[in-house]
Order: structure tokens, then sequence, then C-alpha cells
């Protein structure tokens, strides 16, 4: 109680006025090392004082680990029990000891010691201040005055005894001096311990905070641990019952599947048949589907062809848009892209504006910073084919400075651009086309600046001062221009990077290497079809214009803002020219500048036309770009009509005259031949007259041949029988002249006798013969009856006539003589007909008509020589009886009479076709007609023309004429 009485009343003390009660001093440097711990008096400054512990260690640490102030009952509980019990026997001691010292000073009092107590009472007084810290209370503290004051009275009494007491109390004080330093040891070891203590009770406490802490984690995993398996048990609780669910429905589906296998071994085959059905249906759907595709496809492609060749008929100048990327510079200071090339494929390019909402730009082709000069080039090969077809193009790249124009165009070591791409192609093809065509290529560099034409192949340092000229309609050309012809693409490219160098460039704060001119490549091409001839004369122009800026933004001075102000002033005559060509105006300000003069052929209809827009990502350089994207709409939305093809005029008008010339023979021969098919049409209606004429006279000239046999052998009959007759004469006469005469000359005349053979030297004895009907020989009647005879008897006719006629000689004469030379009376027995009197007349000559009435034995009668006249029954007999004649001697004949064309009939051919003289094809014509004429005839006449190699235009003219005929 004490204890904490004397510790409640120093910490009061402390807190109640730090100012009235001064801290006591540290009384010595062993107590002054415990500075902190504790507090002392410091001796020195008061010898009188006595060190007190003012406050343990354990205390203050107690109150430092526990409210940092008053320890509160909390620490007190916490600060362990022999500590506490320490404090209170180090602060118990000395306080006993000098109060007992204080009431043993007190008990006597004198006057003398009055200073001393009254020095000692403060001290006292400051000490059981110090030490109690309150002290007593009010009542007390009147009583202790009282005692004091008479304690005083008494001490004045006696002095002595009083220093005996002093010297006793010194004493004491020594002694407790001692033992308070003893005890301030002590306390000092206590102390030590005590903190030792406390730190292996820290540990302790954190060793078992520590412990707690992994106990309650342990308790916190134990306790998810067995909610974990309580969840686990009731998962497995619910896993087998949903298991004894699907194991029942196993069973209801194995069931029902031996049912539904029992159904489908009868409906199985209806099933495959039905799904190879869906599988054929599926199979020929997704034909159908790709085939649809594949159409979908060929369509959009054949829609995007004829967009394009939709766009070439109306001749828009196409319009690439291609956009640089963000150089270091830009990237450094974080510059962020407006451009939007989602939709780039489609040629569709987005702006996002700073203020404004986004804009949509739409060109042939976008190529984002990403694509490559390939790709670019890609695009372009096309309008390198068109030059060497003979049209007109330029290409040309327009847009901000430092956008990428010259990269575009001319490219750099490792990506070359336009310019040397175009070249390659040109030559490619030239190679590809060798043999077919020739061309001839020459290459010219110039260049714009400020507003000057400059060539920049010409070396030496004055320049001649160029202009632009029209040499033809719609053709300008710069007279005094370089032009150097080159083989090759190394020599072209060599050529051009010649000009390229000389081309005037400068720094600008947008672009380092800025151009400061409009650099125009030139390249013409001179082209000869060698199949044709076609000459053709075209131009290709690369143009890197300069770059439009803004003067403020460059920051341009000097020379560069002069250059600056021209390029502006000719980019804004173009932009003129474009706006007037875009609203169709009839004045189109081509001379107000130099570029656009030089751009008018290119921009006036009779050339393709491309322009690359080049634009910055950079959202800092929007105004720009858009102004450049509504340029390039503006341009794009120009029709300049269909392109011509630039034919070589000098070449133009000789193949005119060529033309005329062909023309006119042309004309002539159609004449020729006009004529020429009429020529043959009247000799194709002739020969058909003469074939028709020459079929009547083969019938005739065959039934002559009949006739003339059947003549012939009567004749011979007639012979026959006259020399018998003359033999027998002749050997009546010898007998009479033997039995007479016997002459000697009997033996000669019977040898000229013979000698001389039956020649009829008289033919009117024949008619003598026929006429007479009491002869011996066969009379006509007897002909008659034998033809007769032998119409019903076909066998009865069949008795040889020399038979008959030898049998006749018999009768005659009894004795029969065969003639020595019957050969030679036979030849000169038949006549042969005569060569003009087989040749008809005309027809135009005589009328058909009359020549159908007339027999063609009539005929022949008409035309048979004097020296064969016909029998006198003949010509003397009526027409049935002629007729019958007729049968009989055609069927007298026992062989068929192969007839011939007649000579006389060639011959007439012949004399025909001389009229058509110059005509070889024709006369060859009339020669090979057929005679009989009809399919079969033309078949033959054609497989003879086949053999002979006849041209085809022969042969169709022919047929023409016939089908015609
Ligand atoms: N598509 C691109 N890819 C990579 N670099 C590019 C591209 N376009 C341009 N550049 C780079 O940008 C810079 C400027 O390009 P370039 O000189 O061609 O611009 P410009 O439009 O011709 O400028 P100016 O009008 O001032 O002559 C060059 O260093 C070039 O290499």
């Amino acid at each position: 109680m004490k204890d904490e009485e004397g510790s409640g009343g120093r910490g009061r003390g402390r807190d109640r006025d730090p100012a009235a009660a001064p801290p006591p001093a540290i009384s010595s440097p062993a107590s002054a090392k415990a500075a902190g711990r504790a507090r002392t008096v410091r001796m020195a400054e008061a010898p009188d004082l006595i060190i007190i512990p003012c406050a343990p260690a354990a205390d203050e640490e107690a109150s430092a680990a526990g409210s940092g102030g008053v320890p509160s009952a909390g620490a007190q509980q916490d600060t362990p029990d022999y500590i506490r019990r320490g404090g209170a026997r180090h602060r118990v001691t000395p306080l006993e000891l000098f109060t007992a010292a204080v009431s043993d000073a007190a008990s006597p009092s004198s006057g003398d010691e009055r200073g001393g107590a009254t020095a000692a009472a403060p001290v006292g007084a400051c000490v059981s201040e110090a030490a109690v810290g309150g002290g007593p209370s009010g009542p007390e503290k009147l009583r202790a005055a009282e005692e004091e004051e008479e304690e005083e009275e008494d001490a004045s009494g006696c002095g002595g005894e009083m220093e005996r007491r002093y010297g006793l109390l010194l004493r004491e004080k020594e002694e407790c001096r001692r033992l308070l330093e003893d005890l301030m040891r002590e306390n000092e070891v206590k102390t030590r311990e005590c903190r030792e203590a406390q730190e292996s009770l820290r540990d302790l406490q954190m060793e078992l905070m520590r412990k707690s802490m992994h106990v309650g984690s342990l308790a916190s995993a134990v306790e998810g641990q067995v909610k974990e398996k309580s969840r686990l048990c009731q998962l497995l609780k619910e896993l087998s019952d949903k298991f004894k669910v699907l194991k029942s429905a196993h069973q209801n589906l194995r069931q029902e599947s031996l049912e539904y296998k029992k159904c489908m071994v009868v409906d199985v085959t209806q099933m495959s048949t039905t799904i190879q059905q869906y599988v054929n249906q599926y199979a020929s759907l997704e034909h159908e589907f790709n085939d649809l595709k594949e159409k979908f496809s060929e369509e959009a492609k054949e829609r995007k062809d004829l967009y394009n060749k939709l766009i070439e008929l109306k001749g828009n100048i196409r319009v690439f848009c291609r956009c640089r990327p963000l150089n270091a510079e830009e990237i450094a200071e974080g510059a962020s892209t407006a451009i939007d090339f989602e939709s780039a494929k489609d040629g569709e390019l987005i702006v996002r504006g700073h203020v404004s909402s986004k804009k949509v730009f739409r060109f042939d082709s976008v190529f984002s910073p990403e694509e490559d000069q390939e790709k670019v080039f890609e695009k372009t090969a096309p309008f390198a084919t068109s030059v060497l077809d003979g049209f007109n193009v330029c290409i040309f790249a327009y847009g901000q400075t430092g956008t990428g124009k010259t990269f575009t165009m001319e490219g750099i070591e490792g990506a070359r651009g336009v310019n040397y791409r175009t070249l390659e192609e040109l030559f490619r093809i030239i190679g590809e086309r060798e043999g077919m065509f020739q061309y001839e290529v020459t290459v010219s560099v110039l260049e714009v600046y400020n507003e000057q034409i400059r060539d920049l192949l010409q070396t030496g340092a004055t320049t001649k001062r160029l202009e632009v000229r029209q040499v033809a309609e719609g053709v300008h050309h710069v007279p005094g221009l370089v032009e150097a012809r080159v083989a090759n693409l190394n020599e072209a490219w060599e050529v051009l990077q010649t000009g390229s160098k000389a081309r005037s460039v400068g720094s600008t704060n947008a672009n380092e290497h800025s151009s400061r001119s409009h650099c125009i490549h030139c390249v013409m091409v001179k082209g000869e079809n060698l199949m044709h001839g076609e000459c053709t004369k075209s131009k290709l122009w690369l143009i890197d214009l300069a770059g439009s800026e803004r003067v403020t933004k460059t920051d341009a001075q000097g020379e560069r803002l002069k250059e600056a102000q021209n390029i502006n002033k000719s980019l804004s005559a173009l932009g003129d020219v474009i706006s007037a060509l875009a609203t169709k105006t009839p004045h189109i300000p081509f001379r107000n500048s130099k570029l656009t003069h030089l751009l008018q052929d290119s921009l006036s209809g009779d050339s393709k036309t491309l322009m690359f827009v080049q634009i910055s990502p950079n959202e800092n350089d929007v105004g720009e770009t858009l102004c450049s994207l509504n340029f390039a709409s503006r341009v794009r939305g120009i029709e300049l009509g269909q392109a011509r093809k630039q034919v070589d005029i000098a070449e133009l008008s000789r193949y005119k005259l060529m033309v005329g010339k062909a023309k006119q023979e042309g004309k002539n021969k159609d004449a020729q031949i006009k004529s020429m098919e009429e020529t043959i049409l009247t000799l194709e209606a002739k020969n058909k007259a003469k074939d028709l004429l020459t079929m009547n006279l083969q019938e005739k000239v065959k039934e002559l041949e009949s006739q003339l046999l059947v003549e012939r052998k009567i004749a011979r009959q007639h012979v026959d029988n006259k020399i018998a007759q003359d033999h027998l004469q002749k050997q009546n006469s010898m007998k009479e002249e033997s039995l007479y005469l016997r002459s000697p000359m009997t033996e000669r005349n019977l040898n000229s006798t013979a000698e001389k053979p039956a020649a009829p030297k008289d033919f009117g004895m024949t008619k003598h013969m026929f006429s007479d009907s009491n002869t011996d020989t066969y009379s006509f009647k007897q002909l008659m009856s034998l033809s007769e005879e032998k119409e019903n008897n076909p066998e009865a006719g069949q008795l040889p006539l020399t038979t008959k006629a030898r049998r006749v000689s018999m009768c005659n004469s009894g004795v029969y003589q065969q003639p020595l030379n019957p050969a030679s009376r036979r030849t000169s027995l038949i006549p042969l007909p005569r060569r003009n009197s087989l040749i008809p007349p005309l027809p135009t000559a005589k009328p058909a008509a009359a020549a159908a009435v007339s027999s063609p034995l009539d005929k022949i009668t008409e035309h048979l020589s004097p020296p064969l006249p016909s029998p006198p029954v003949v010509s003397n007999d009526k027409p049935s009886r002629s007729k019958r004649i007729n049968s009989i001697l055609r069927r007298s004949l026992q062989k068929k009479v192969i007839i011939r064309p007649p000579l006389v009939a060639q011959a007439g051919r012949k004399a025909d076709a001389v009229d058509a003289q110059g005509i070889d094809s024709v006369r060859r014509v009339a020669r090979r007609v057929p005679m009989s004429g009809g399919a079969a005839g033309q078949r033959v006449q054609q497989n003879r023309d086949k053999e002979r190699g006849w041209n085809n235009n022969r042969t169709n003219l022919r047929r023409g004429s016939e089908g015609r005929l």
C-alpha cells in the first residue's frame, strides 16, 4: 500500500508542477550512468540532499511498455511478481530509515539547532514531499507543524545534544548513503536482471504469440479441413445419389437400347438409305454451297473488275493514299496517330479530328504505314503495261512536306520506290514481248524550281531556259530537253539517278532533306508491233511534287521562304486546275503555273493518271492531312474520259495510205470476182446445154452403132452372096470355057477372080439387092419374119447369118468356096461416121420441142454420109415399122456397146473454153463437168479436184456458181 502511495505520490508530484518541485539532482557519477532509468540528485549542487532513487527502472519501463506514462493497473498486473516485490523493497527500506532518522532528529528540540532544523526541515519536507509525494493530509500537517514548533522551542535548550545527534545523523547519513549505494548497485543488477527477464519474457511472449497465432491458423486450417471434409462428404453423398440415379438410367437406357436394337434390325436398311440420302443431300448442298461461294467470289471479283473498267472508261484519275509511320522524333514526343486503317482494305480511311467527329475518306487504295514498297507497287504495275500498250501515263505524289513523297517515288537503298520498279517492269515486259514488238526508250529528267523549268541532265554551269510548247493537238513538249536513249534498266536508272542528284534539296524544320522543287522523270517509249506494223509513241511521267508547307510552321526564311512560296503557288494552281476539271469548267487554267502547264496532257484526258496522296499519321498534322485528303477526294472525282492510244502520227498517215490502197484493190478484186462469177454462170449454162446435147448424141450414137452393126452384117451377107454368085458365075463361065474352048487364059481368069475379093464396088448393088424381093439372099421381109420369130422364140433368132448365106449361095451355085481374104473385105465395108456429121447444132439453133419430136434415127439419116445410103425399106416404111427394125437390130446385138464421149463433143468444149481466155479455173471447171451431171458426177468431180490440189477458193467459187446454177 505504501509502495503504491509512494509511487503514486511521485508520479503526482512530477505531474503536478515540475517548476514548483524541481527534480532532485543526481548525487554521484555512478548514479549518473543510470540517468535514463533513475532520477538522481546531484551532490555537488545539493550536498545536503539525500539521494533517493526516484523511480525504479522497472516502473519506468513498465510505464513505457504500458501506457507510456502512469503505470496502469494492467501494467502492474503484467509486471512479474518478483519485480514488483523487489521494487517495493528498494523503495521502502531507505524511506523507513530516513523517517526514523527524522523522527529521531525531531525529538530533541533546541533553539540553536533551529537553523539546522529549519535548514533540514525544508530538506525533510522536500524529501518527504519528494519521497512521499502528496504527504499527510491537512490536519496532520497542522499537527506536525505544531510539533515542530514545540521541538524548536525544545531544541534551543539542548544544542549539544543536537550536535551529537547531528553527528549521529551524519554517520547514519553516511551509512545510509553506503547502503543506498549498495542498494543502487543491487538495484542496477536487479534492473539488469529484470531487463533480461523482461526481454526473455518479451521473447517468450512473442513466441507465445507466434505459437498462438500458429495454433490459431492451425485451428482455422483444421476448421477449414473439417468444413472441406464435410463438403466432400456431402458431395460424395450427392455423387453416390447421382451415381445411383445414373445407374438406374443406364439400366433403363440399356433396356431401351436393347429394345431399339430389336427394332433397328428391321429399320436399319431403311435408316441407312435415309442416312445415305441425307449424306448425299448434304454433300450436294455442300457442293452447291461451295459453288455458290466460288460464284460469289467470282462475282465479287468481276464486280471489282467491272468497277475498275468503268472507272477506266470514265477516265477517272486513280488516287492511292499512303500514310508514313511516326518518325523517331514524333515517338519521342509521345505523339499519337489520328488515322484509323481498320477498313483500309476496302479503300477507306478514317481521320479522327481533335474536336470534330471522325471523317471517312474513300480512295482506290489505302496503304497503312506497315505496308512496304512492294505492296504499293503491286497496284501500280498495270500502269507500266499501259505505257507499252501506247498510253500516256502520269504518276505523281502529292502531300504535305515530310510525308514520304520522295520515299514513295524514289525510295531508298533496299526499298526502291515506284520510279525504279516501274522501269524494271517496263524492261521486263519489253523482254517478254521481244520478237513481237520493238521498243525504243528515252529518258529525261527535269525540275520546276521557283517557277522555272530546269533540265537536270544538262551538264555545265549555264542551263538553258526551257519552256513548254504545244507540238500538236493535245501534245505538249519541252523543246531542248536532253533525251537519253537507254537500252536496259541499269542505264535508265543511272540516268534518272543522275538527274535526281542534281535536284534542289534543302533542310527545313519539317524535313531534313526537303525537296524544294517538283521533280519530273519522263520516260518516252516508241513501240512498233512487228506483226502488223502499228507504231505507238507514249510518255510516262513520274513526278515527285514538292511538299506543301505552312511557312509559319516550318519557319522558312530567305531562300527557303521564296522556295516555299513558289511551291505553294504552283500547288494552288494545281488545285485550281483540279477544281476547274471537277466542275467541268470550259476554261481550265493550265497555264497559270509551269507545273500545270507540263501536266496539261496528263490532266486533260489522253492519259491514265495516278496520284499518291501522302499523309502523316501525327495528330498534330491533322489539319494538313485533312487538306490533302480533301484535295485528293476532289482529284478522284474528276472524269477525264477514256484514255487514247498514242499511235505515231507519221506512221498513221503511211498506214492510212496503205489502207486506201488496200481498199481500192479490194474493190477491183470484187469487180473481177463479180465478172468472173457472171462468166462462170454463162459457162455453166452452156455446159449444161452441152451436156444435155451430148447425152442426146450419145443416145443417137448408140442407136446408130447398133444400126451400123446390123447393116454391116447385112452388107457382109450381101457381099458374101455376091462373091459367091460371082464365083459361081466365074466357075460356070470357066467351065463353059473349058468345055468349049479350053483356052490357056482360063487359069489366069480364075486366079484373077480369086485375087479380087468381094469388095463392094458399087453400093447400088446393095440397094438393088435390098429392093429386089426375088433375090436369093435374105430380103427385108425375111429379116422381119426372122426377127418376129426371134421375138416369139429368142433361140430361133440365133441362127448365124453366115450359115444362111452359105446355104443360099449353095442353093444358087451348088458349090461354095470360102472367100480367100475376108478380113480386108470387112474393114472396107464398115463406114466410119464423119467427124463433122456428129457435131450437133447448138440448142439455141433448134427449138427443143422440134428436137424431141425428131427421132434419133431421123437425125442419123440426116447426118449419115452418102456412101452409106439407108436401105430403101427404112426410108420408105412408116415410123412404126422403123421402130420395129430398131428393136430387132438392138436385140440382135449380143454384146453391150460401151460408148465413150465423142471426141467431137470434147473438141467442142475445148473450143468453148477458149472463149474464157485467162480464166484457167473456169476452163477446167467447164472441162470437168460430168456428162451425166447429178450428185455422183459432182462427187467424182470433187475428188478429182482434191487430187489435183485445187485451192479452196476456187472450189468454193465453183461450188457457189454451181449452186447458183
Ligand atoms: N512509308 C514510309 N516508311 C518509312 N519511312 C518513311 C515512309 N514515308 C516516309 N518515310 C521517311 O520520312 C522521311 C520524309 O520522307 P520524304 O523526304 O520522302 O518526304 P517528302 O514528302 O518527300 O518531303 P518533302 O516534300 O519535304 O520533300 C524520310 O526520312 C523517309 O525515309
